[in-house]
């Protein structure tokens, strides 16, 4: 998908929920991926991690590319690595869609978010609840999404960071408009509905899509938690 249709569709398309992959079942992800398609799922939300920028090891480019074959849904990646700049252009090979760095993992925000669109990918910048605001707000008029973390990134099932609903609520007055704003971490069906007041409209989920056994049901109630409904 180019960058421009995956974004104008993310822009319109109300709130939009997406599995963090990072709890499913690796052993059995193309049913997992069948499981998310049938749950009425738009989009997947994919955790890289290092072990180096977080003290978490996930996976990279062959996984993200084994689920471009798999799917046609949309790739959100998530970068949680040290140097993202030197993977941009694999990333893109391997079927991303949309491309997100951390602000403390770069130096030159605005030349990475420049060149992942170049990429013909969306950009996006993240931020932990414990790194001050003053870059990533100066990052934000190069990016094409803003990631407000609610949990410290490295790992799944921790629990919501109030801070994320204030920081969203500043990045939707001071940003530009068309800027998403996507939330990650502890997302579940009590704090979906806060965060989606804050401004989010891109949900990332992971242990309460995962740890159901109805992907079907989290999927729904999560969303029209999300519309407010
Ligand atoms: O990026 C992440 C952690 O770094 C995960 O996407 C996130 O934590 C999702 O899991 P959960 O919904 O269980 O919090």
């Amino acid at each position: 998908m180019t960058r421009r249709l995956c974004l104008e569709t993310w822009q319109h398309a109300g709130p939009v929920v997406l599995p963090s992959l990072l709890l499913c079942d690796f052993g059995n992800l193309e049913r997992e991926v069948r499981r998310l398609e049938e749950a009425g799922v738009k989009a997947l939300h994919l955790d890289v991690m290092d072990g180096v920028f977080v003290p978490n090891l996930t996976y990279g480019m062959p996984i993200v590319e084994g689920l471009r074959r798999l799917t046609d849904m949309p790739l959100d990646v998530h970068l949680m690595i040290q140097r993202p700049e030197k993977y941009l252009r694999q990333f893109h090979s391997a079927g991303a869609d949309v491309l997100t760095v951390h602000i403390e993992a770069v130096e030159d925000a605005q030349a990475i978010l420049g060149q992942i669109r170049d990429l013909d990918m969306g950009a996006g910048i993240a931020i932990n609840p414990s790194t001050p605001m003053t870059r990533f707000e100066a990052a934000l008029p190069y990016a094409d999404l803003a990631l407000v973390m609610s949990v410290e990134a490295g790992f799944g099932g921790q629990s919501f960071h109030e801070i994320a609903l204030e920081r969203m609520a500043h990045v939707r007055r001071v940003a530009q408009k068309n800027l998403l704003i996507e939330v990650d971490g502890g997302i579940n069906t009590k704090t979906i509905a806060r965060a989606s007041s804050a401004g989010a409209t891109l949900f990332v989920v992971g242990s309460a899509i995962f740890g159901q056994s109805d992907y079907g049901t989290a999927v729904s109630e999560l969303s029209a938690l999300a519309k407010g409904v």
